[in-house]
């Protein structure tokens, strides 16, 4: 029997292929009603094993189609890059010889990491937005593993590696990327919605080194916003948690101010100052010391920036949001008009030609675009083997990493900062619950470099208790117990938290971590 369920293909359409009593039917299944679960639409009708004919309540109609392809119909080629919970790959469409960069993200991994709110958000959003800077949406498709999303190929790579490769671009390169930049935010912002993601990492670059704005897995709708969100795609609770990246935090962001269009305006300037200079502007050890200099705003301008590229960072950075050019109530005009854009022909942005890009360095290893497509796809897809460990793409490094960097983000506060010593800094730090016989008591626990492991009264501001640190698991280790229950467990006693947003395992692996290190 085809089990079919019925908001999952609302997102995704295409075929499922969990055969009941079939080879995998079991797990698929149970893993596409777990999944399903969780992707479909509210006020929907209910999933159901024995639902073989669906009706479908409320339907959406997308502009990129769902399709029944399989990753079979693809020739796949190098990666171009691996996310949170995503892997980019070039793929070609055996059939038509097109190429595309597919976005293949693990359903198993999805649910884990509570992301299919993103998920679903960003296949809605860029399904409607149609500019040259902005990376198009051509469609989607499934199977029983994996969620694929056919986007626009960026061949030119990332506005980073250019930065990486070149050392620090000219006042002229910046000018153009910065423009073509400009061009597609006020695109977006006019849409109503908010990035909360810009940095040189996801401005990609098409062939011939056009920018196209990526990733849109943290955009934020305004109210007003233009953009159709279907109903559990965008939950509300996020407009004030932060999702992004540290060097490009607005201070406001950091004092757990609402997002605006202002944020995306902070990083565009931290951007135009890396892409002037080869690094952000609020450079430091330790994201802890980041978000200190953020608050700070500490910038230092080297002195081969120009007049104009001084003035226009110093704007765009500025700490009231709604003074930065582009986010005040003149709109985009007093951002376009700035004297660092001279000779900027704004509506003919996309006629002009790009910077020449600079080519990534040839390695021994490399065998050039042949080899690219033997890449081997048996670990995605659901035909001839299984995923393997069900991440989707993303590592346990760099899934650890995002994670304590949201942790660390999310509770970011300078009045933990009295805690540490001059050169100590956070590695992560959480609001949680201690569980004690009696009652349970909310405490700040923070864990820093030095290392050092302590919780601190989050009112009176004094601290509870401090764990002995130990590098030797025997002396000090941490129990998970479930998602966001975990137990630091000495051998004088075991002390019982709650992170409710999930972070237990996160807990463990940043101390073991530290006793590795
Ligand atoms: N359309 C595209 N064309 C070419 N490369 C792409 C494209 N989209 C993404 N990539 C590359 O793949 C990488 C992974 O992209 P993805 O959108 O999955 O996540 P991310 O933006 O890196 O990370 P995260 O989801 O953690 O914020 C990107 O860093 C980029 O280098």
């Amino acid at each position: 029997m085809h089990v079919e369920v019925v908001g999952y293909r609302e997102f995704w359409g295409g075929r499922m292929l969990a055969l009941v009593g079939g080879q995998e039917g079991g797990t698929a299944t149970k893993m596409d009603k777990e999944f399903e679960s969780k992707l479909s639409i509210q006020n929907n009708c209910p999933s159901s094993d024995n639902n073989s004919n669906p009706q479908r309540s409320k339907s959406f109609a997308f502009r990129a189609p769902q399709e029944n392809f399989s990753i079979q119909d693809f020739e796949l080629g190098k990666i171009y890059g691996v996310g949170s919970y995503s892997k980019v790959v070039r793929a070609k469409k055996k059939e038509t010889g097109t190429v595309y960069a597919m976005k293949i993200m693990d359903k198993k991994f999805i649910t884990k990491e509570n992301k299919t709110d993103y998920v679903k958000l960003e296949r809605i959003v860029l399904d409607q937005l149609d500019h040259p800077g902005v990376v198009r949406l051509f469609f989607t498709f499934q199977d029983t593993y994996s969620l694929y999303m056919a986007l626009e190929s960026c061949e030119g790579g990332e506005l980073f590696d250019q930065i990486t490769r070149k050392g620090r671009l000219s006042e002229d390169e910046a000018r153009f990327y910065a423009a073509e930049v400009v061009d597609a935010l006020e695109y977006i912002h006019s849409m109503g919605l908010i990035h909360r993601d810009i940095k040189p990492e996801n401005l990609l670059l098409t062939a011939d080194g056009h920018i196209k704005i990526a990733d849109f897995g943290s955009v934020k709708p305004m109210r007003d916003s233009q953009i159709t969100v279907l109903p559990n795609a965008a939950s509300e609770d996020k407009a004030c948690t932060f999702v992004g990246t540290a060097a490009y935090v607005p201070p406001e962001v950091l004092n757990s101010s609402p997002a605006t269009f202002g944020n995306d305006i902070w990083a565009l300037g931290c951007t135009l100052y890396q892409m002037l200079s080869g690094t952000s502007p609020f450079k430091d050890a330790s994201e802890w010391l980041i978000f200190q200099r953020i608050i700070a705003r500490d910038i230092r301008f080297p002195n081969y920036f120009s007049a104009e590229a001084r003035d226009l960072i110093d704007r765009l950075l500025d700490i009231d949001p709604s003074r930065r050019p582009g986010a005040g109530p003149d709109g985009y005009a007093s951002l376009k008009s700035h004297p660092f854009f001279k000779g900027i022909d704004w509506n003919n942005l996309r006629e002009q030609p790009p910077p020449k890009l600079a080519m990534e360095p040839k390695s021994q290893s490399d065998v050039g675009e042949d080899q690219d497509s033997l890449w081997n796809p048996a670990h995605i897809g659901d035909g001839s083997a299984k995923t393997t460990g069900g991440s989707g793409g993303a590592t346990s490094t760099s899934e650890a990493g995002s994670v304590t960097r949201l942790a660390s983000i999310d509770s970011f506060d300078s009045k933990w900062q009295q805690f540490l010593e001059p050169d100590e800094s956070v590695l992560m730090i959480s609001m949680v619950k201690k569980l004690q016989k009696l009652t349970n008591k909310k405490v700040q626990l923070i864990l820093t470099n030095k290392p050092k492991l302590f919780y601190v009264d989050p009112t009176k501001l004094v601290v509870k208790g401090s764990i002995i640190w130990s590098d030797n698991p025997n002396d000090l280790s941490i129990q998970v117990t479930s998602p966001s229950n975990f137990k630091i467990c000495t051998p004088k006693k075991i002390m019982s938290f709650e992170d409710s947003k999930q972070r237990a395992s996160q807990w463990k692996k940043a101390v073991e971590a530290l006793q590795n290190r």
